[in-house]
């Protein structure tokens, strides 16, 4: 390389390491990151000790004196990782031997290399993303350490109530879906496009019940959610739905795709995982799509986020009902598992902190799937971060910008904003919000349904 060129390069590396924004943090005091790490991290394990501890006769009638014991561990490992957090000590390396311990501690000295000299990762100077997805994965070795409560799963109730107390709109949900496929085939192009938005909103705010902003709060849905959509239509701040019914559409045309693939990268169990399947069966059975592929987390994470064990379950949940209509939904959903519609996967990477520019290079098999899809939607908050890498970006800075070379195949974001990062904004319309409400980024009112098709295809 000439010294002219290596100048160049360097150059051009410079500029664009420039152009990449930091990423949030708690160092920031004040910050949504910061209070996050603060106030609600804590909450959180404090409710994961509570939930371990009132779990104590279980683990006894199950496993004796052995279950007690790893009850009494798992506690004070949690209590130690709560201190840990809670004075900044540094991040440790994991001691556990799961399939993604080496891909942890590998990232752990990654970060370490990008502090300065005599600094170490810990939780209020690292990056946002890291220690928060660093705590989750804690929290599991807190239990894998300690057999045989290994395969507990501190959130479980927490996910069961908020689909008990969500009963009421799913009902209404599952009425809905049910009255729509019975006459599916006679709908209009424009009828079907109107009830694909009606669906693809219910998805979208099917987002705001996550335990994890309500650090375990009651969020569970009340009202009949189709009823609700027009009021909510002014909170969406971006609306490319009409890119994505092209997409949808090609497959209607003639000489359209015969098998378009639709991925759902999920996000929480309970209510919002109902919107996610009911807007998958639409999909199905509108013809839009013909295959449609889960993708869920392998270890229990953000307080509600689905797990194999929490699609499994709310699909027969949905099936036991004594309502006629969920009982229909849940059958279908269960012959669309046994025949080959629907697929249900869980990577590893979609539990590491990496951001989503890092996955062709970290999980080259995950990335090479998604180029198998026509459109991969990605739910909720935690996923929007990691598209745009939970950097401190100007909110004008386009969406496809933000992603950085991730774009496996065309996606959305659904995504109800909870956390201070957002792109793809008009000029003004940041500001203009910053003005009326200070804390429309992260109160959980606001959302978006973002889009972006891969550069080759445009
Ligand atoms: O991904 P989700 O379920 O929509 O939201 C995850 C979340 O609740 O957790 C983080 C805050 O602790 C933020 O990413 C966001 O607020
Ligand atoms: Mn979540």
């Amino acid at each position: 390389m000439t010294a002219s060129h290596f100048l160049v390069t360097n150059m051009a590396n410079h500029v664009v390491s420039r152009a990449v924004p930091p990423s949030l943090s708690a160092k920031i005091v004040g910050s949504f990151a910061y209070l996050t790490v603060r106030d609600r991290l804590p909450t959180i394990l404090t409710k994961a000790v509570d939930t371990i501890h009132r779990n104590k006769n279980k683990f006894f009638e199950e496993h004796g004196e052995e279950g007690v014991q790893a009850e009494k561990r798992a506690i004070s490992l949690l209590s130690k990782l709560r201190n840990e957090l809670q004075t900044d000590k540094p991040v440790l390396a994991l001691t556990d031997d799961m399939v993604d311990t080496d891909m942890w501690n590998q990232y752990l000295q990654r970060q370490h290399a990008l502090m300065e000299e005599n600094e170490c990762p810990s939780w209020f100077k690292s990056p946002w993303l890291y220690v928060e997805c660093y705590m989750y994965r804690r929290i599991q070795e807190s239990l894998r350490l300690n057999p045989p409560i290994c395969d507990f799963d501190v959130f479980r109730e927490a996910k069961m109530q908020s689909f008990f107390e969500s009963q009421q709109a799913i009902i209404a949900i599952c009425t809905y879906l049910q009255g729509l496929n019975k006459n599916i085939d006679e709908l209009s192009e424009t009828h079907l496009l109107d009830q694909f938005q009606k669906l693809l909103q219910v998805a979208l705010w099917g987002n705001k019940c996550d335990l994890s902003i309500s650090a375990g709060q009651d969020n569970s849905q009340k009202s009949s959610p189709v009823d609700s959509l027009e009021s909510l239509k002014p909170f969406i701040l971006v609306d490319d739905s009409n890119m994505v019914w092209s997409i949808l559409m090609n497959n209607k045309r003639p000489g359209g795709a015969e098998k378009l693939q639709v991925d759902i990268v999920l996000d929480n169990a309970g209510f919002e995982l109902i919107t996610d399947l009911v807007l998958a069966d639409f999909l199905v059975s509108s013809g839009l799509a013909s295959k449609i592929h889960f993708h869920g987390k392998s270890m229990p994470w953000f307080v509600s986020d689905t797990t194999r064990e929490d699609f499994e379950w709310t699909i027969k949940q949905t099936l036991a009902a004594n309502h006629k209509w969920m009982s229909k939904s849940g059958a279908q959903w269960q012959r669309y598992l046994k025949d080959g519609t629907w697929f249900y996967h869980d990577h590893p990477f979609w539990t590491l902190p990496h951001e989503f520019c890092d996955m062709a290079a970290n999980a080259p098999d995950l990335y090479s799937t998604l180029q198998k899809s026509d459109l991969i939607f990605f739910k909720g908050d935690l996923n929007y971060r990691k598209l745009t890498g939970d950097r401190d970006w100007e909110h004008t800075v386009p969406f496809e910008k933000a992603l950085r070379g991730f774009q496996p195949a065309p996606l959305c974001s659904l995504r109800t904003l909870k956390a201070n990062v957002q792109v793809g904004l008009q000029p003004g319309q940041g500001e203009n919000l910053t003005a009326s409400e200070p804390n429309w980024m992260t109160s959980g009112k606001y959302a978006v349904i973002q889009y972006c098709r891969p550069q080759r295809e445009q």
